[in-house]
């Protein structure tokens, strides 16, 4: 089986798998191969697994295509579509910002392909740029072996999502959070492509509540109620902040985009939108569909979009097929000023073209009207956030790089907010404390008291050493 691919580089390692670029010496055709570090002998064990159950089931332009499945002397293998680029690795030694018309492109992409997922009841549970594969101007979601049936029973008790965009709820240890840890994530994922650098970097996981806190303002009664009575259970006192604007720490989006990120960075998940809310957003508003027929005549680049000038391909397309568009501008259920009345009935059309995708269309950004993008007048002034210490990305997985955070410094980093705050010197705040105590011990949870202060982790992550280690290869 196996000997009808030729493997030619590996291009990614992560937690289960490696990753190899391979070609099918039949078709011609180049392919990625993952090969599973877990032993499989029998077929049973590899049929029940996540990332085959689910993907199996997808058939979505934005969700990478998986093609076959080998097991051969139980060694397990999956053969997917090949894509060039990680988002991680476009970001990683870019200088200039994306422009917003870009970001857009990308993210209008990745909602379709949620949308897709969520409405047939799976959730990613573990997007990160990482997981987001880029072909010239087409984004895929990828990695689905996290990927959960959403009406499979609760509690979720394990390893869930790269911390940096890990949703409250998870961290807090709710075992009954929803497709919208996926929305969570991808506020910080687009915050991120707008400014190159992780908006939430927390260095564990209290850190991270702390980096949420600092940046959103600490949930209150009226925010997030639920969270209030999350954090009761475990005894953990949210360490108080007002929050930032997020205009202030992404300073080149628009107002439209600001509004988007915000309510996808909301503490309470009934407060996110869905995926499909989110393509209603006027941040969407200049996006367009494609229809099959348009297809093949949609100009597409041959450098990847970090390569290329801000908007060009869009405005070139737009150019290309002005008015031979048969669907038109989409438009938003979202309040905005910007909305003209007559693109009103634009909100059912946008959830027909929803519908359409799920067909296995296709789906473009293909004009981008914004007014507003002030990426063009920005670049990026300080160098780029990285993890401190060992943590560089230099440092990871086998001398490959990445963004790794090594278990031990985690370890270290896990010392009680308070004391390594001070430590620090960045005592801006210290979480108040009433006399802590242990709170009953929960299947899943890690109770840390040599510090007198608590961590939340999941106990698998250290029964199995597992590192929150963003392992990249590029
Ligand atoms: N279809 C693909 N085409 C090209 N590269 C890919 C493809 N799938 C994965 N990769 C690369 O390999 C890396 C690791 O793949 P993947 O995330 O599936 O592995 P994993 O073991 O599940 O990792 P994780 O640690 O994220 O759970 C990705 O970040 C990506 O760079």
């Amino acid at each position: 089986m196996m000997e009808r691919y030729k493997l030619i580089k590996e291009v990614g390692d992560g937690t289960f798998g490696c990753v190899w670029r391979a070609i099918n010496k039949e078709t011609g055709e180049v392919v990625a191969i993952k090969k599973m570090k877990k032993k499989y002998y029998s077929w049973e064990e590899c049929v029940n697994l996540r990332e085959v159950k689910s993907l199996r089931k997808m058939s979505h332009p934005n969700i990478v295509k998986l093609k076959e499945v080998i097991r051969e002397n139980d060694i397990l293998y999956f053969v997917f579509e090949y894509m060039e680029w990680n988002l991680y690795q476009l970001m990683k030694d870019r200088e200039k910002l994306f422009s917003e018309a870009e970001v857009r492109n990308w993210c209008f992409q990745v909602f379709q392909g949620l949308t897709y997922m969520h409405q047939r009841g799976y959730f990613h549970r573990d997007l990160k740029p990482e997981n987001l594969l880029v072909t010239k101007d087409i984004i895929k979601i990828a990695d689905f072996g996290l990927a959960r049936e959403i009406n499979s029973q609760p509690p979720y008790t394990e390893y869930v999502s790269t911390r940096w965009y890990r949703a409250p709820e998870v961290l807090l240890q709710s075992y009954l959070y929803s497709s919208k840890v996926d929305m969570w994530a991808m506020g910080a994922i687009m915050a991120e492509l707008f400014t190159l650098r992780p908006l939430f970097p927390g260095i564990s996981e209290a850190d991270e509540i702390y980096k949420i806190c600092s940046v959103i303002g600490s949930p209150t009664k009226d925010s997030w109620a639920d969270g209030l009575c999350l954090a009761r259970d475990i005894n953990y006192q949210f360490p108080q902040f007002s929050g930032v604007h997020l205009s202030v720490l992404v300073p080149s989006a628009s107002n439209d985009a600001i509004s988007l990120m915000t309510s996808l960075c909301s503490w309470d998940p009934s407060k996110r939108p869905t995926a499909a809310e989110a393509l209603q957003h006027p941040f969407f508003q200049s996006c367009f569909y494609v229809p099959p027929s348009l297809r093949s005549r949609v100009a597409v680049a041959r450098t990847p979009p970090s390569a290329r000038t801000r908007g060009a391909l869009e405005q070139q397309s737009a150019k290309r097929h002005s008015g031979a568009f048969t669907t038109s501008k989409l438009t938003s259920n979202y309040p905005s000023p910007k909305l003209h009345a007559s693109l009103s009935t634009g909100v059912q059309r946008k959830l027909d073209l929803v519908d359409q995708l799920c067909a296995n269309s296709y789906v473009f950004v293909v004009k981008d009207m914004s007014k507003n993008d002030k990426s063009l007048k920005s670049s990026v002034k300080q160098p780029r956030y990285r993890p401190p210490g060992k943590n560089s990305p230099t440092s990871t997985n086998k001398g490959k790089t990445g963004r790794g955070v090594l278990e031990a410094t985690e370890k270290l980093a896990n010392m009680t907010l308070g004391s390594r705050r001070q430590s620090v010197g960045q005592p801006r705040h210290s979480p108040m404390k009433t006399g802590v105590q242990c709170p009953p011990m929960k299947a899943g949870v890690q109770w840390n008291s040599g510090s007198g202060d608590m961590f939340l982790r999941h106990a698998q992550d250290i029964q199995h050493g597992r590192t929150y280690s963003r392992k990249v290869v590029g």
